[in-house]
C-alpha cells in the first residue's frame, strides 16, 4: 500500500512541485487550517508537511502553529514537518516544542524534503511495528527496542526459550535482566506454571538457605511449621535467581547439588525431594573474575551459564533511547493524566548524550518525574534533570571535518562493543593498528573506553 503524505500549503506552485517530486507517495493537499484537519481525519497520513504561513495570516506563523497543535492533539503519532520562511528559526523551534517532528526552511528543495519525508515515514512505521509487537507478543513483546544489539539478544532468548538450558543473564543494573527472564519463561513450555524470582543479594545470608530450600517444622527456633522454599514453589516452572554472584560461597555447594541432581533437602529435613524446574540466573558482577578470585565456584559457574546472554547497556543502544523514552512518556501520560506529549529538541539531545548509568530503570524514573513536572505539553531537558552538554550532543552539521569525526567516534564505540571491549579486537575490526586506535580514543576524549568502563 502506498503511504499517504498530507501537504498543507496555500502556494499552488509548491503544491505542484511536491506532487511531481513525491511520486512514491499518495499525496493529498490542503490549503488552510480547516481543510488540513478535514484531510487529516479523512486520510490519516503518517506524515504531514505544514507551511506555517497559512491564510488568513500568511505573513505570520500563528495560523500554522494552531494547525500544528490541532494535528498533534488529534493524531499525536503523526510526524509533522513544518515548513518555515527563510531565517524563521524562532517559529521553527516553537513548532518543535509543540511536537513537530522536524522543520524545513524555504525555499523548498524536492530532494531534501523527500529525504525528510522518507525518514519520518520510516520512524512512524518503526514505532507502529513496535506497538503492534508489544500487543501481539505478550512474551518478548514486553521487550522494547529496535537496536541491532537488543534484537540480537531477543533472537537468542527466543531460541533458548523452548529448551531447559540454564541461562545466565549478564548486564548492568536496570538493563532488563528480569524482563528477559520473564519473557523466556512466558515463551517456554512452562509458561502456565509458576515463575518465581528471588534476589540473592537482598536476603541476609543466614536466611537465604531456608528461603530457597524451605525448612521442616522444628528445624530451628521459630520454625513452627514446615515451609516450602522458593525452589519448591517454582515446581514445574522457572526459578529466577537474581544477583547469583552474591550467593554466599557456603550455599553454592548446595545449589550445585540441586542443579546437578535435581533434588533438594529442606533445612532440617532428611528426605530428598525431586524438583523439575528451569533455572535462569542473572548478575551484574563479573563472575569470571570472581571464579579467578575463588569467591565463586567454578563448577557452579559452568553449570548455571550453559548459555550466557549479555544485555547491552542503554548508552550503547542509541536507537532505543528515544523509542523507550517515547513509550514511557505515553505510558506515564496516561497513568498520571498529564499534559506532556513530546520532547523538546534539547531534551532529545540531552537524552542521547546522557550515559544512563542506571539504564532503563533510570530512564523510567526520569520520565515519570518529568511527566509529572512538565509545565506544558513539551518535556524539556530540565524536566528530565538533564542538561544538554554542548559538544556532547550530536551536532546538526554539514561541516565535513565534524561529520567525519562524529562518524569515526561512533564507529569506534560500536567496534569496541562488538569486540567485547577488547582493544586488539576493536583495532582489528576498525582496520587500524592499536596505537592508532589509542590516539583516536585520546583525540575524541573517550574516557570510558580509556578506563575500560
Ligand atoms: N527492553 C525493555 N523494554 C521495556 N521495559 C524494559 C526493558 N528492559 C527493562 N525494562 C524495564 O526497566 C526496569 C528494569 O528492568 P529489570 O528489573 O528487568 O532490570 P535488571 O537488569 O533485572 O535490574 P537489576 O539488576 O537492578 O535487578 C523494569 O521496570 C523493566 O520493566
Amino acid at each position: 500500500m502506498t503511504d499517504t503524505v498530507l501537504v498543507v500549503d496555500d502556494d499552488l506552485g509548491i503544491q505542484k512541485q511536491l506532487k511531481w517530486s513525491l511520486t512514491d507517495y499518495d499525496v493529498v493537499f490542503a490549503d488552510d487550517r480547516s481543510s488540513a484537519i478535514a484531510q487529516l481525519r479523512r486520510h490519516e497520513p503518517k506524515v504531514v508537511t505544514l507551511d506555517l504561513g497559512l491564510p488568513p495570516d500568511p505573513a505570520n506563523a500563528s495560523e500554522g502553529l494552531m494547525a500544528l497543535e490541532e494535528i498533534i492533539a488529534l493524531a499525536p503519532r503523526t510526524k509533522v514537518i513544518v515548513v518555515t520562511g527563510n531565517n524563521d528559526k524562532e517559529n521553527a523551534l516553537r513548532a518543535i516544542d509543540l511536537g513537530a517532528y522536524d522543520f524545513y526552511q524555504k525555499p523548498i528543495d524536492s530532494d531534501t524534503i523527500k529525504l525528510l519525508i522518507n525518514r519520518a515515514l520510516n520512524l512512524a512505521k518503526l514505532e507502529q511495528e513496535n506497538r503492534v509487537l508489544a500487543k501481539t507478543r505478550p512474551g518478548m513483546g514486553r521487550i522494547i527496542g529496535n537496536s541491532d544489539a537488543i534484537q540480537a539478544v531477543v533472537r537468542k532468548a527466543e531460541k533458548i526459550a523452548g529448551t531447559d538450558i540454564s541461562t545466565l543473564l549478564l548486564g548492568e543494573s536496570g538493563t532488563g535482566k528480569e524482563v528477559f527472564a520473564r519473557s523466556i519463561h512466558e515463551h517456554s513450555p512452562r509458561k502456565d506454571k509458576p515463575f518465581v524470582a528471588i534476589n540473592c543479594a537482598s536476603i541476609p545470608e543466614n536466611l537465604l538457605e531456608s528461603e530457597l530450600f524451605g525448612y521442616e517444622k522444628g528445624a530451628f527456633t521459630g520454625a513452627n511449621k514446615t515451609t516450602l522454599g522458593k525452589i519448591e514453589t517454582a515446581q514445574g516452572g522457572t526459578l529466577f535467581l537474581d544477583e547469583i554472584g552474591d550467593m554466599p560461597i557456603g550455599l553454592q555447594a548446595k545449589m550445585l547439588r540441586f542443579l546437578q541432581e535435581r533434588v533438594i533437602e529442606r533445612v532440617g529435613g532428611r528426605n530428598e525431594i525431586p524438583v523439575d524446574i528451569r533455572v535462569i540466573c542473572a548478575t551484574h558482577r563479573d563472575l569470571q573474575s570472581m571464579v579467578a578470585e575463588e569467591s565463586f565456584r567454578e563448577d557452579l559457574y559452568y553449570r548455571i551459564g550453559e548459555i550466557p546472554i549479555h544485555i547491552p547497556p542503554l548508552r550503547d543502544r542509541d536507537q532505543d533511547i528515544i523509542l523507550l523514552a517515547r513509550t514511557f512518556l505515553n505510558m506515564y501520560r496516561e497513568e498520571f493524566n498529564a499534559k506532556a506529549k513530546s520532547f523538546s529538541d534539547s531534551a532529545v539531545q540531552a537524552m542521547l548524550a546522557h550515559k544512563w548509568p542506571g539504564n532503563i530503570r533510570e530512564m523510567q524514573n526520569k520520565l515519570k518525574s518529568a511527566v509529572i513536572m512538565a509545565e506544558g505539553t513539551v518535556v524539556q531537558a530540565d524536566d528530565l534533570g538533564l542538561t544538554a552538554v554542548a559538544g556532547n550532543a550530536e551536532p546538526e552539521t554539514l561541516n565535513l571535518r565534524e561529520v567525519r569525526e562524529l562518524a569515526e567516534s561512533r564507529a569506534i564505540r560500536k567496534a569496541y562493543q562488538n569486540a567485547g571491549k577488547n582493544m586488539s579486537k576493536t583495532a582489528e575490526l576498525l582496520g587500524v593498528t592499536r596505537p592508532t586506535l589509542y590516539s583516536l580514543i585520546d583525540k575524541y576524549q573517550m574516557e570510558d573506553i580509556k578506563t575500560g568502563t
